[in-house]
This record gives structure tokens, sequence and C-alpha cells, in this order.
């Protein structure tokens, strides 16, 4: 005999009860009329969306996904769904999966392990279960566990001890570089020890700071990989069991996993459509200068929304290179994207004016090439509110760590694409997307980058250059070294010390930054929390 189990690798929206119980209500049935599966196997918490954070709190909130919940069971007919969905017991939530069939509630399953790490707060909102569920599919007894289950010993050996021989995991893991060898290796530990093949179902889409990639997969018993979804694609799709002495899963399509570069791009413009998308934007605006950092974000926005949504502006001052202009330009032309060109001279003189009496004696410092970031963000904060469009700022994580860059000037906005993504990584993700089509003048890539707010200023002025930068911030701030590690592992102290001292202070600048996706093991915002105000420092 056969089984065959639908993989729903969808998209969610948080907070949306009503419509992602029409959306599990309209797979369901596909899965059932279409795909002719036994049953469907949705995402963690998937009624609510992931992470629904402190709505979890709400008893409003609890109490109608408890009635929509009821709403899709008894909706449900001739397939046994799955779905993740948070459980209103008064005072006791739980992050469960429900099985339901034939217009009822068949079984629960409460999560055991609750991540509480990372960008993970689930202690904050639910009680651990301790109890397995195995329910009877079609003669098959199948164990649900839920995401982080996978990743400790436990549940899942549990499930496979109380008779399960099939293993459902349902997940909103998120992404981050090489995040689908971890879940795979983390998946083999397990089934190594429970000896049943694993059916891994992930959310897909982007929210606030997370991107979920989707790439859902089937092990057999021996860990191999016999179906693999695809990357950061909704996908509804079906895997087939051989269920005879043995459970084992006949092979389907396998996925390669992307190469690491495309997944951070396709990650970054995943994010983008979605934060556009969901928060209901008309578009995108941003500033064009002719540096790298904004010729990138210009063209993740056009392929995340189409050019005809995404304006730019060109806002030359007195320290603009012609050059840049130039460059600007051909980048918004070779896109298709709408620029418009706005001088900053008249306001910054304005302001410099406004200024002056009170300034009387004082020597020309970083205010007055603030004074131009801030023009800048006024006239584009204009764009956003006139057109409805979110304004992103451009800044990228090298920057953001050592802050160097402007409050409410270049760091106005609201999502910032680039803030996880460390600056030479922004120079392969330009050159990625110029294998594509040429979007990116070849010289924006091979010139030194420069902040054109005083006469010649170059990046490595005041920063190390970022072949030295960006290896000691990884050290710093995604693995947490010491400054000692980092003189050992051969940087120069004096350098290792000074972008630890940078990253510390600038706290507060980041804590002021617009959300951004993380693409990294850690990324600025909820994955790294520390004190602004801190004595501790190097
Ligand atoms: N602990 C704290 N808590 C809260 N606020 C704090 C603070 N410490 C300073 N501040 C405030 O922050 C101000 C300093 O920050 P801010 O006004 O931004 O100015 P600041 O960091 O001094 O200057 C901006 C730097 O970014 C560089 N930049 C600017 C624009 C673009 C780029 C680029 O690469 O694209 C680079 C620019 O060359 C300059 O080095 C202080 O005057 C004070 O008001
Ligand atoms: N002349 C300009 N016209 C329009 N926007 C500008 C201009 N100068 C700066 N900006 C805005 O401020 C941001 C920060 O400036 P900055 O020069 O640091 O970045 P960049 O030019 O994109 O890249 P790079 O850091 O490589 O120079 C720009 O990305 C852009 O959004
Ligand atoms: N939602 C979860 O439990 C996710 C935790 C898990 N370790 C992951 O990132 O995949």
């Amino acid at each position: 005999m056969n089984l065959r189990i639908a993989i729903a690798q969808l998209d969610f929206l948080v907070g949306d009860l009503e419509g992602n119980a029409v959306r599990i209500l309209d797979s369901a049935r596909e899965a059932r009329d279409r795909l002719r599966a036994h049953a469907v196997v949705f995402p963690e918490l998937a009624l609510a969306g992931y992470p629904p954070e402190d709505l979890i709190l709400r008893r409003d909130f609890m109490t109608q996904a408890a009635r929509m919940l009821d709403d899709i069971a008894e909706q449900t007919r001739g397939i046994d769904v799955i779905l993740g969905f948070p459980e209103n017991r008064p005072g006791m939530p739980y992050n469960s999966a429900a099985v339901l069939r034939d217009g009822k509630i068949h079984a629960i399953y409460r999560k055991h392990a609750l991540p509480n790490y990372g960008v993970f707060d689930e202690k904050r909102y639910f009680l651990p279960g301790s109890e397995p569920c195995v329910f009877d599919l079609h003669g098959i007894p199948v164990g649900i566990t839920i995401c982080e289950d996978l990743w400790l010993p436990g549940a899942v050996e549990q499930a496979a001890e109380a008779g399960a021989r099939l293993i459902l995991n349902i997940n909103a893991s998120p992404y981050h570089t090489d995040k689908i060898r971890e879940r795979e290796e983390v998946a083999r530990e397990r089934i190594a020890v429970a000896g049943v093949p694993l059916v891994y179902v992930n959310l897909i889409g982007g929210q606030d700071e997370l991107v979920f990639d989707g790439a859902s997969f089937v092990l057999d018993r021996e860990g191999r990989v016999s179906f693999r979804a695809p990357e950061f694609e909704e996908a509804l799709v079906s895997v087939d069991f051989a269920c005879g002495e043995r459970v084992e899963p006949i092979q389907g399509d396998v996925a390669e996993p992307l190469p690491q570069v495309e997944s951070v791009y396709k990650a970054l413009v995943t994010a983008i459509r979605d934060y556009v998308r969901k928060n209901r934007f008309e578009g995108a605006v941003l500033g064009l200068s002719g540096g790298i950092d904004s010729a990138l974000t210009l063209a993740l926005a056009a392929d995340a929304l189409g050019a005809d949504r995404v304006e730019s502006v060109l806002m030359p001052s007195r320290y603009t290179a012609a050059m840049s202009i130039e460059d600007a330009r051909l980048e918004a032309e070779a896109l298709g994207c709408r620029y418009h060109v706005i001088p900053i001279e008249p306001a910054f003189d304005a302001f410099l004016g406004m200024l002056e009496e009170s300034f009387a004696g004082l020597p020309p410092d970083t205010t007055e090439e603030n004074i131009q970031a801030r023009c800048r963000g006024v006239i584009l904060m204009a764009f956003s509110n006139k057109k409805r469009k979110i304004l992103l700022t451009t800044g990228n994580k090298s920057e953001m760590s050592v802050g160097y860059a402007t409050l409410y000037g270049d760091m106005a906005g609201g999502f910032a694409p680039l803030k996880d993504v460390p600056k030479l990584l922004v120079y392969r993700l330009a050159e990625f997307r110029n294998s594509l089509s040429p979007v990116i003048p070849e010289r924006v890539i091979a010139r030194p980058p420069s902040a054109e707010l005083k006469p010649d200023q170059k990046d490595e002025d005041s920063l190390p250059p970022y072949s030295i930068l960006d290896p000691i911030l990884e050290m710093y701030v995604e693995f947490d070294k010491s400054v000692d590690d980092i003189i050992a592992a051969g940087f120069p102290e004096r350098e290792a010390r000074r972008v630890a001292q940078m990253v510390d202070r600038n706290e507060y600048k980041r804590r002021q930054a617009p959300p951004g996706v993380k693409i990294t093991r850690r990324a600025f915002g909820r994955d790294r929390r520390y004190p602004i105000t801190c004595g501790y420092g190097q």
C-alpha cells in the first residue's frame, strides 16, 4: 500500500487568522482533489503566522484562533489536515499541532522544545508539552513533532518509541546562510536514533526581520534526501511512501540548494517583496548616489517589486562627483526605474545660513556632513509620504556595526535590506546580479567606497579596509570572540580594539535603525541584544 502526503510550503500572514484559514482550507481541498493525498501538512503555527509575538498574550486573538481552528475542522472532509496553531487553554498557551479529520479535531500535539535563544522567544509565550502524539493514518502510525523538537534529543525518539513509523515535523525555521545543511544534519542525527523516515515542512516568506526559505524535505530512514522543495517558492506537492514491512519514501524531485550568494540574493528579494506587500505599500523609494550600496538596493527592489513600482532620487551636492550622477542615471535606466534629480544645495545652504550665527567661530566638522545626509532624508521621506512608497535605507552590516551612517540622515527610512549584509558580500551580490543582466556599472563595483560628504572623502579614511574590517566584525559580532581572540587570529591589535570599540559605542544608533532581514548567523535586532548604556567595553 502507498501513503501519499501533501507538503504545503506556504506563506502565512502573521495575525491574519481568517485569511490564513481560507488558505489552509483551499490548499487542503487542492491536496485532496488534485494531488489525491491522504494527508496535507502545513507549517508550525500556520494559522497564526510565525512569529506571532505578543499577539499570543491577547485573549481575543487566542479565542479567535480557537474558533478558526474549529471552523477549519468542521469543513475538513476526505483528507487529514495537520497544521500548527496557538492552543488556547486559559493561562496555558501551547505551540500545538492539530490533526483534523472528518469534521473534528482528531488529535493534538504540543511542542516540547521551546527555542529561547537568538531570534526566538518561545518561553515568553508557551508552556512545553511532554506527551508524544502518534495517530493512525491509513493503517500507518504517524508521529508529529514541531521544529525545535528536532534540534534536541527527546521528542522524535519518544514518538518512535510510542510506535510511530513515520515522523511529520512541522517548522517555522528562518533562513541564514547554510541553514539547509544544518537542518538536514540535525534531522539525520535524530532519525539515526529513531530509525524512521521524516517529513520536514517549512514556512516560506518574509516577516519583519526574518525570512523563511522553505526547502522542505523528506529523509529516508538512512538519512538520504528523497525529496527537497525549492527555496523561496511556495509549493503544494505530494510525496509517496511505500508501506510494507517498512515505510519507505519513494524517490521524488530533489531541488539542489542554491549557491550561497544566489540564495542570499533571493532571501533579500523575498524579504523586500513581502515587507512591502504585507504592509500594503505602493512600492519603494530610495536615494541613488552612484555608490554600490544604493545600486544593489535598487536592483533588489526592482527585482522584488517590478521596476515600475520603484523610484529613485539623485540628490547631488557640491561634493558629488560627475561620475556618481552619471552612474546613478545608468543604474536607474538599466533597470527601467523612474528617477528624479533634486540637488540639495539650496536646502544645505539654507541650513548653514540658519545656523551661521549660533555656530560662529566653530570649525566645520561632521555636523555639516550630517546636515547633507539629513537634507536627503527629508526629501526622501517626502517622496515616501506623498507616494505611499516605503523608503529603503541602503546601509550595510559593516557600516551599521561601526556606526558609519547618519541618524535621521541616510538612516531615515522604513526597511533596511542590506542591514545584515557585510560590505564584501555587497560586492559579491552586485557581481551576481550583473551576471543575470548588466545593471550596475563595473566602475561602481571597482571604485573605492565614499560617502561624498566632504572633498575627496573615502570610507577608508575613517575605517579599516573592508578586507580587514569584515572578518574582524564577523568574529566579534557573529561569533562573540574577544579582542584577544581576534588578535590571536592574526589581526593588528590597534584595528581589533578600535573596531570592537566602534561596535560597542554604536548600539544606540542600531537601536534607532529600521528593521532589516537576517541572513547571517547573528544579525542586529532581536538576534543580538546589547545594552545601550553599558560599562563593559574595550
Ligand atoms: N549613547 C547615545 N545615545 C543616544 N544618542 C547618542 C548617543 N551618543 C551619541 N548620540 C547622538 O548621536 C549623535 C551622533 O550621531 P550622528 O548625528 O549620526 O553623527 P556621527 O556619528 O557623529 O557622524 C556620522 C558619521 O557617519 C558617516 N556617514 C554619514 C553618512 C553616510 C555615510 C556613509 O557611509 O554612507 C557615512 C559620516 O562620515 C560620519 O562619520 C550625537 O551628536 C548625539 O546626538
Ligand atoms: N548624491 C546622492 N544622491 C542620492 N542619494 C544619496 C547621495 N549621496 C548619498 N545618498 C544616499 O545616502 C546613502 C549613503 O551614502 P553612501 O555614499 O554611504 O552610500 P552608497 O553611495 O550607496 O555606497 P558607498 O558606501 O559604497 O559609497 C546612499 O546609499 C544613498 O541612499
Ligand atoms: N520555530 C522553531 O522552533 C525554530 C528553531 C530551530 N532551531 C530553527 O531555526 O530551525
